[in-house]
């Protein structure tokens, strides 16, 4: 930048002051110029990042073949260190593997890399980028996100969604307290009484209103709440790892792929179907003067630039991005608690030297300093977004000290930089008190990479920390957990976000207060 300035104000200088000062001037704008040159020069000269060897042709393909590459990034990691790059088929894709390099990827650098490369499959499930978090940093994207921080997760917009807070975690202590009456030896299914709790506090954020069952027109059938959740999330997630060959070599993507297109095409004909019918039936409220404080009445009231289509897959992200992740961290740190019964006790005295008898409200999570650790060693071990959706760089820049050409996709393994050894002590420990230095907030919500960072920092961390961190502490503060016969060995995890490959299950049994 000063170099600009000084070339700008130069020939004005020389004219000033006659012809020995014109020389003058001519010979520094002669080392300026080749100052800059020789910068530019060195810029271009930062070598590429190391390459994986792979194949012709396929490049690292068959190297990634089981679906967990957060595991096989990291660990490639330890033998070309935190940056490396890798062929899939005839793409490009720059691995990164540390908070450094991340965080220069995702603020510093931010502005080459502020796009994306969707898979076939995401660009049909997300209405080529109709949603905030896939879409590219553009007017959308902003005028979306204002949205969806203003009506829904935003922190004024949180404290008005207290209420659907407070009634979900009612209800899963007292669903817990059904099976523990009624089967009291018998394990209970965490994720069954957890999902379904979020789900309907994710619709009645997202629509205004949990369904037990809806007529979708354009299917011509009436559907359950079960069949609903199964279209608006499970098959969504599912159809967002589905491999299209093509999407590695673009050069042959005049071959048709049935089967593939076929699969997907359905997911989103019948996602389009539900959430049509969804909105319908909420119009008719609205219509019969019922307005809700929901994101839905918020987008038909304010949003007047998104198209139908638009706002139909802005409230199907906000359904589906709010049933899933929360459930993902919850039940792995209940699985850790239930594992482990002297970090139980632990946090049980924390929260009866904090609330005595009282059921925990959120008021009382910041003077429970463990239980945030809790949470964060829990979304550090098992980070359930472990690879952030790929990034692309559209213009060439620097990373890590290599250079980054235009055209090359980045993966950022938020998963690797968790496991990093440099930066966590035995980082395959589950080990809360390593949060307990002091130094910062219980509250600080960044205390890892689990939520991504700068400009595309996840929009639902509030949301997800004051959810998990008070179903925790209510279930540890009303019953002891232990895990069912064989859970101990069941860490195998499926899917886009890091899912337990089973439910959790565990022995549940209610305290005795003694007030
Ligand atoms: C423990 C739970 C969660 C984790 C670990 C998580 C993780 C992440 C990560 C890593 C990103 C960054 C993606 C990127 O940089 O491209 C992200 C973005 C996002 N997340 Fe979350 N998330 C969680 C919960 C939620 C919830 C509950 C919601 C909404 C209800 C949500 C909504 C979003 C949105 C809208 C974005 C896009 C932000 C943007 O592009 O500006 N997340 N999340």
């Amino acid at each position: 930048m000063d170099t600009l300035l000084n070339l700008q104000a130069l020939p004005a200088t020389a004219a000033s002051i006659g012809g020995p000062a014109v020389a003058i001037g001519g010979i520094t704008w002669f080392f300026i110029r080749e100052y800059v040159k020789d910068q530019r020069k060195k810029s271009l000269s930062f070598p590429p990042p190391p390459e994986v060897p792979g194949l012709p042709v396929i490049g690292n393909l068959l190297q990634l073949k089981e679906k967990k590459p957060h595991k096989t990034f990291t660990k490639w990691a330890e033998k070309y260190g935190p940056i490396y790059s890798i062929r899939a088929g005839s793409n490009t894709m720059v691995v990164l593997n540390t908070n450094d390099v991340a965080k220069e990827a995702m603020v510093t650098k931010y502005s080459s890399i502020s796009t994306r490369k969707l898979s076939n499959a995401l660009k049909i499930l997300t209405s080529d980028k109709s949603i905030v978090a896939m879409s590219d940093y553009n007017e959308f994207y902003k005028t979306a996100k204002r949205h969806l921080l203003t009506s829904t997760l935003g922190t004024n917009a949180q404290k008005r969604n207290r209420i659907h807070r407070d009634n979900m975690i009612n209800n899963i202590c007292d669903q817990f307290h059904a099976h523990a009456t009624k089967y009291p030896s018998e394990a209970v299914n965490f994720r069954k009484i957890f999902q379904y709790e979020l789900f309907g506090l994710s619709m009645r954020q997202s629509i205004g209103e949990d369904v037990e069952s809806i007529y979708v027109e354009d299917l011509g059938i009436t559907l359950s709440r079960e069949e609903v959740f199964k279209i608006l999330v499970l098959d969504p997630m599912e159809g967002a790892i589905e491999v299209d060959w093509r999407d590695f070599f673009p050069y042959m993507k005049w071959i048709p792929n049935q089967e593939f297109e076929n699969k997907i095409q359905q997911m989103h004909f019948r996602r389009q179907a539900v959430m049509k019918a969804l909105i319908e039936q909420q119009k008719k409220r609205i219509a019969s003067g019922k307005e809700i404080n929901c994101y839905l009445d918020h987008l038909l009231s304010e949003a007047n630039t998104l198209s139908e289509q638009q706002i139909l897959m802005l409230l199907w992200e906000a359904i589906i991005e709010a049933s899933d992740t929360t459930l993902v961290s919850t039940e792995w740190a209940m699985y850790e608690l239930s594992k482990d019964p002297n970090r139980q006790t632990y946090l049980l005295s924390e929260i009866q030297n904090a609330c005595g008898f009282n059921k925990v409200r959120e008021e009382k999570l910041c003077q429970l300093p463990y239980l945030a650790a809790v949470f964060h060693e829990t979304l550090r071990k098992h980070s359930p977004v472990p690879i952030v959706p790929l990034r692309y760089m559209h213009e060439e820049a620097q990373l890590g000290g290599y250079n980054i050409p235009e055209g090359t996709e980045i993966a950022i393994n938020i998963y690797g930089c968790n496991m990093d050894q440099n930066v966590w002590d035995s980082p395959e420990d589950w080990n809360p008190e390593r949060f307990l230095t002091g130094k910062d907030d219980a509250m600080e919500l960044h205390k890892t990479m689990a939520f991504g960072g700068g400009k595309r920092v996840c929009a639902g961390a509030l949301q997800a920390m004051t959810i998990s961190c008070m179903a925790i502490a209510r279930l540890v503060q009303e019953f002891e957990w232990q895990l069912g016969i064989g859970e101990e060995e069941n860490v195998d995890t499926l899917g886009l976000t890091t899912h337990r490959l089973h439910p959790l299950l565990t022995i549940i049994k209610p305290r005795v207060y003694k007030g």
